[in-house]
């Protein structure tokens, strides 16, 4: 094995995913997890809950606070991986920022797997991660792209990117997280990766709700090509690269998940489409569905920003205020053609 440890803080689908990515490279990898019945289904080889049928190999354990992290690492972790959604990272970082700092101390990358836009700060995960850890920001990453968890412990091919500031540090978290399956890609982009990873969620919903109600190929086909036109205006007011928006971050995970099945964002949107009310599939599923959130947070940046985003500002309609999606196509239809360029 090429490293010693890595930490992967929460047991969810994609942090035990990348968890078992370490796993080719690292001789142990720890989970941190809040709840017994995950550390215990960890430590029995499956994540039950929320990987249901993927057999973990016995080098990757759980922990359920810092004194077994540091029982099982003796101190000493080559990396961190953050698998904590959206909504977690400013409860988990400020509850835990010192024992935190305590491994940043030794120099160490720390890989955060969350897409998605804070809909109250409208914040970016690296401006979330930097509130708390501004002096350790080269050594802060952000990953990136087209990669369902189960299809990466099934060892599907899968490339993402990986963004950070330093170039040393993200070559080195590249090869740590490098096997014959699984690729990362380096980037100094932050805001690009970040971007493209959390506003294709919200075109993802847009998605599964236009299939919802019967579109089929060519209607999905418009959403892609018009809903990265409208993720490349967001990129342009933070600063971002126009070809990361066409690389795994933007391009790759949007075709992902407008057109796979194991999508959670656009299983959401299919459920939409059905009639039913966002807030009670939400409260019915145990898995995130990250672009709920930042359709709001995306909603309120375009606003804030004058940033032209028809699809975004539309979804926010029929999620919150239920506008009824077909009028809003309809609406969106009929529009006088317009250069985009204008
Ligand atoms: N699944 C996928 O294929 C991919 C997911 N991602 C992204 O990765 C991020 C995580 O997604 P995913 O793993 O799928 O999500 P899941 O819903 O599968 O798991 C969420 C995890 O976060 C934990 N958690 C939630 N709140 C807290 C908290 N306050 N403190 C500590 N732990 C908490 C949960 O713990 P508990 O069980 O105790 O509630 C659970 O382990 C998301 O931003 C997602 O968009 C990116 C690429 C692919
Ligand atoms: O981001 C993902 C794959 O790259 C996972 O998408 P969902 O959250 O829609 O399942």
């Amino acid at each position: 094995m090429k490293f010693k440890t890595a930490l992967v803080l929460a047991g969810g689908a994609f942090g035990t995913s990348i968890a078992f990515v370490l796993s080719q490279n690292f001789e142990k990898v720890i989970i941190m997890v809040r709840s017994q019945d995950i550390f215990d289904e960890i430590n029995r080889g499956e994540n039950t809950t929320y990987l249901p049928g993927q057999k973990l190999p016995d080098t990757i354990k759980a922990a359920m606070t810092w004194d077994e992290v540091k029982a099982q690492t003796h101190g000493h972790v080559d990396l961190i991986v953050s698998g904590l959604p959206m909504s977690a990272i400013e409860d988990f970082c400020s509850r835990n920022e010192q024992d935190l700092k305590r491994y940043l101390d030794q120099g160490i990358p720390l890989v955060s797997l969350a897409k998605g836009i804070d809909h109250e700060t409208l914040k970016l995960p690296d401006e979330m991660f930097k509130a708390h850890f501004e002096n350790y920001r080269s050594q802060l990453m952000y990953l990136s792209g087209p990669s369902f968890a189960k299809e990466i412990v099934d060892k599907q091919i899968t490339i993402v990117s990986l963004a950070g500031e330093d170039k040393d540090k993200l070559l080195l978290a590249c090869e740590m997280l490098g096997t014959e399956f699984f690729k990362a890609l380096p980037t100094t982009d932050v805001k690009g990766v970040l971007l493209g990873g959390a506003l294709k969620n919200v075109i993802a919903i847009a998605g599964g709700i236009m299939e919802g109600l019967g579109y089929n190929h060519n209607t999905r086909a418009a959403l892609i090509t018009r809903g990265i036109v409208e993720m490349l205006r967001f990129g342009t007011v933070f600063g971002a690269k126009p070809e990361t928006f066409y690389g795994p971050s933007g391009m790759g995970d949007l075709i992902l998940t407008t057109t796979g099945e194991l999508s959670r964002n656009k299983s959401f949107g299919i459920e939409i489409a059905k009639g039913r009310k966002a807030e009670e599939i939400i409260k019915a599923t145990k898995s995130v569905v990250e672009g709920y959130k930042t359709t709001k947070a995306a909603y309120f940046l375009a606003e804030k920003m004058g940033i032209r985003a028809r699809i975004f500002t539309g979804l926010y309609e029929v999620l919150y205020n239920n506008h009824d999606p077909k009028e809003v196509a309809r609406e969106m239809m009929v529009l006088p053609p317009k250069f985009d360029e204008a």
